[in-house]
């Protein structure tokens, strides 16, 4: 068993995030969380993560309750799990490169992080990385120069210059117009595909989790209300997850993807979030 989700919930005071969430994953595997606004798929993720802490349950990995791990356990598995947030969360006046070679940060000393000091063969994968997800000519700019896909594609190579067994996705595409939203999911896909890795994907839509995922959950008032290949995904289920009435329609939920929205006659909406500039920094 890859991942083992026993029982996890999160209150915050008297408010129930997260209510007994249980679910397995036996192979490493592409799967989509859904659900509206507040249905608890992001405090999901940071349990994951541990960048919240669960109130109570267990999450196994390969075995490994990872909600006990403390100190450089915890930080190693945090870099086993790297996450990908909606803005990015990039350094915006470092250059591409060493906003990627930040993703070695916690591998480091912290004396040659504070001269910025990096190994030369850190700076060639760095650079292949960015080959591969197709931005290596924006190696030397700034990150606040590119556009939101560039920059969300520039997030994913500081996630893999961890070489994590896992990728963590909040919302990845939802400050992306169609296109970027597109090269993004593309992305997702191919490291998963061709790495193995396991990519968990917060998602709003339900067309993108349709059309990347191989397993989607749905969430709704923190509770999973369907776990399944997309296929079994129907109508029914989505409003109920959604927690629409009969006049729901999966239009409302899409972030359509143009080239798809021509094949199947699906209408183009523009995202729920406007593109925004990037204005925090963790
Ligand atoms: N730090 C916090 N303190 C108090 N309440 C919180 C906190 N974080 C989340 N919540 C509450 O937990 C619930 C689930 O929020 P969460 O952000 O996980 O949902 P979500 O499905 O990811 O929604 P969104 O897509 O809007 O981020 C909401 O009611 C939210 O208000």
């Amino acid at each position: 068993m890859l991942l083992s989700v026993k029982s996890v919930c999160k209150n915050f005071g008297q408010v129930s995030a997260v209510k007994s969430i249980t679910f397995d994953v036996d192979n490493s595997a592409m799967i989509g969380i859904i659900g509206r606004s507040g249905a608890g798929k992001s405090t999901f993720l940071r349990m994951i993560n541990r960048l919240v802490d669960a109130s109570s349950g267990r999450i196994l990995f390969k075995g490994q309750n990872v909600l006990s791990l403390r100190g450089a356990e915890m930080r190693r598995w945090q870099a086993n799990c790297a996450m990908i947030f909606q803005q990015f969360n990039l350094v915006p006046r470092m250059d591409v490169v060493s906003n990627v070679l930040h993703g070695t940060l916690n591998q480091r000393s912290t004396l040659s992080t504070a001269f910025n000091l990096f190994p030369r063969a850190d700076i060639q994968r760095a650079i292949s990385l960015l080959e591969r997800l197709g931005i290596e000519e924006q190696a030397t700019k700034r990150v606040e120069a590119l556009s939101g896909g560039q920059q969300q594609r520039v997030a994913i190579a500081r996630a893999l210059m961890q070489d994590p067994e896992m990728v963590l996705a909040d919302e990845p595409i939802a400050s992306l117009d169609p296109m970027n939203a597109q090269l993004v999911m593309d992305a997702l896909r191919r490291i998963h595909d061709e790495d193995g890795r396991t990519v968990i994907c917060n998602l709003h839509t339900l067309d993108t989790a349709r059309r990347y995922c191989d397993r989607v959950i749905g969430m709704s008032h923190g509770e999973v209300v369907f776990d399944g290949p997309p296929d079994q995904l129907t109508t029914a289920v989505a409003r109920e997850i959604y927690g629409a009435d009969e006049s729901f329609s999966e239009h409302s939920t899409s972030t359509e993807i143009r080239e798809h929205a021509e094949h199947e006659s699906v209408s183009q909406v523009q995202p729920k979030t406007p593109a925004q500039p990037v204005t925090t920094v963790n």
